[in-house]
């Protein structure tokens, strides 16, 4: 059941106790409560996903992105010395569902040997590739697109799974003229970016059809897949909205380790502090900006940071917080001849009224999805200059470096004319920023340093990026199509691309590793690979901040994964 009031709650004591109720937090609830034993509370910050169209109709996806509201956090990061000492608003949402509430719905896993490097780093076999594959499964409910066109040859059904429960899916609506356009690309451009049938086989490299968290047109979150009503009903499962954690409580500290009774939380309008205790775990699923101050207005975390804050030590980890990694983003667009893109229903009311409306009749038409039609996951050259002083970051010879989503329309909103945009992203990025406290008071917004573009790789990369963007439309097949860039990014001397990457530069919403996941025996890290805190018993933590190195990827999946094995390791 879902409460809004804690006065509702039939009891302040549970088996687990689950804070936040994002991405991770909803999958381990759902999975431990599958044993009728067990009973689970989770405690979300944020408000109801119920009925908030801005959550639930794909198209609408920037809406909640755009500007502070009750769904958002509503962060912005510290100066950013990488995007030119400018601060960034930093999304993150705060509804049940968390991110996969708002997030971009894009569906990509990485590559095999993104996780394989987990399983070496944690000594962990079970973080494999090959190991996880049944826990994507256990995670995708792979759907037919809300169009239901024949979508054979736009993915490979080996790898996919029809018997999760969070739905994936095809692109809903079509764009038939620029996705001639890109498959085109793949045959006149073969070497750079070869067409692949299927991305998340493990395999990234080239160009495939777009694929995301949509189900009959609607976002599939993990609000409405894992909390959906056949589940929700479970006698044994309670989530909380309006509860704010601010820290664990009841700390004791027993042949040096560390156990605690439970978690205090502020509820409601009222602006009470209520405890909740948790029998037999406490589970953190706060996400990488949520988990950390957590911990650390627990006492764990640095030590000497904490006591210059005036919180008492519990448990001296220096890795709380540290190591964030998140993969930076800059767009380009380009006015195009071809008048079948999305800027007309962006542009025209009436065309506007009339999609959203056969998407209210019924769940078609170009609002069951984001107008990106395929993804391009490519590498750096092997003999690239910037690695004769920097050392390939990624997992391996199959992992991109860069990717490029592909979309139809206009990514700025341009009044009038027809447009296509590019988004690349850094996915394998060498800078860290932290997550810090900037006051010992627990309702205090963290210090949210991203450390976006910091490193010479990072900026060398986007550039790169851009460059390959430009590649992709000197294909022949373009020079009809293209009418010319809306910024002539090619042109630019290298200080003037710099400059507006530093400019322009942005989050792509993908922290992770604020909490990271080492080897038992480590001397860095915040957790082991069961996921528990190290030096504490019944405390773990299950969501994005334990990734020890980001995919090369959008991270719902890999958050998924880790929840969905997580949730069963405890
Ligand atoms: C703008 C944006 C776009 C993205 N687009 C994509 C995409 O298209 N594809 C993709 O794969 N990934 C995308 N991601 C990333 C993906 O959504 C996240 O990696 C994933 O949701 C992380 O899951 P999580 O469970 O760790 O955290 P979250 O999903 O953030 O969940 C954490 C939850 O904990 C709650 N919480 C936080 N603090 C507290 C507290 N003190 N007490 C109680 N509750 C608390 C929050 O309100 C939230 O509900 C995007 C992220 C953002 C921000």
């Amino acid at each position: 059941k879902i409460y809004e009031d804690v006065s509702d709650l039939p009891s302040l004591e549970y088996d687990f106790v689950i804070v936040g109720g994002g991405a991770a937090g909803n999958v381990v609830a759902n999975r431990l409560t599958e044993n009728p034993n067990f009973s689970v509370l989770v405690l979300e910050a944020g408000v109801s996903n119920e009925g908030v169209i801005d959550a639930i109709v794909p198209f609408f996806v920037n809406n909640l992105l755009s500007g502070p509201n009750i769904y958002e956090w509503n962060y912005t990061t510290t100066l950013q010395v990488g995007l030119n000492n400018r601060s960034i608003p930093y999304p993150r949402a705060h509804i049940l569902g968390g991110c996969t509430s708002h997030n971009g719905m894009v569906y990509t896993r990485g590559s095999a040997e993104d996780y394989n490097r987990w399983a070496a780093v944690t000594f962990d076999p079970g973080w494999s590739w090959d190991n996880l594959l049944p826990y994507f499964f256990k995670n995708e409910k792979w759907t037919p697109p809300a169009d239901n066109h024949d979508t054979r040859g736009e993915f490979n059904p080996a790898v996919h799974s029809t018997h999760g429960i969070n739905f994936v899916s095809l692109s809903g609506s079509r764009w038939p003229i620029f996705e001639n356009q890109v498959i085109q690309t793949t045959r006149e451009l073969p070497e750079e970016f070869p067409f692949n049938l299927d991305y998340n086989s493990g395999e990234p490299l080239g160009v495939g059809w777009f694929q995301s968290t949509i189900g009959g047109g609607k976002r599939s979150s993990s609000a409405t897949s894992y909390l959906a009503p056949k589940f929700i009903q479970r006698q044994n499962l309670h989530v909380l909205l309006h509860a704010q954690v601010s820290r664990l409580v009841g700390p004791q500290t027993t042949k040096g380790v560390v156990t605690f009774e439970g978690v205090e939380f502020l509820q409601g309008t009222y602006g009470s502090l209520f405890t909740a205790k948790a029998t037999k775990e406490i589970i953190l699923s706060a996400g990488p900006i949520g988990t950390p101050p957590i911990l650390m207005n627990s006492g764990i975390g640095d030590k000497n940071a904490l006591t210059t804050l005036g919180i008492s030590s519990v448990l001296d980890l220096p890795s709380v917080g540290q190591n964030a990694t998140d993969q930076p983003m800059v767009f380009a667009e380009w006015s195009v001849k071809s008048t079948q893109t999305i800027d007309p229903i962006e542009q025209n009311a009436t065309l506007f009224n009339e999609a959203y409306a056969q998407w209210n009749a019924t769940h078609t038409g170009p609002f069951t999805n984001v107008p990106v039609t395929h993804i391009a996951w490519t590498r750096l050259d092997a003999d690239s200059p910037i690695f004769e002083n920097v050392t390939d970051p990624s997992a391996g010879p199959k992992t991109p470096h860069i990717e490029i989503f592909l979309g139809t329309g206009s990514g700025t909103g341009a009044p009038t004319g027809n447009f296509m945009s590019f988004g690349m992203i850094v996915l394998t990025p060498t800078s860290r920023g932290s997550i810090t406290l900037q006051s010992n008071n627990p309702f205090d917004p963290p210090l949210i340093d991203p450390g976006l573009l910091v490193t010479d790789f990072d900026l060398f990369t986007t550039r790169e990026s851009i460059k390959k963007a430009y590649r992709f439309v000197e294909a022949p097949v373009w020079k009809d199509y293209i009418i010319a860039p809306t910024i002539d990014l090619l042109n630019m001397t290298t200080d003037e691309l710099d400059e507006f990457i530093r400019n322009t530069g942005s989050s792509s919403g993908h922290i992770v590793s604020t909490a990271a996941m080492s080897a038992k025996d480590a001397s860095y890290g915040v957790v082991n690979p069961d996921l528990l805190v190290k030096g504490a018993s019944g405390l773990s933590i299950i969501d994005a901040s334990i990734i020890p190195f980001v995919p090369s990827a959008h991270t719902q999946a890999a958050t998924y994964v880790v929840a969905e094995r997580g949730g069963g390791l405890g």
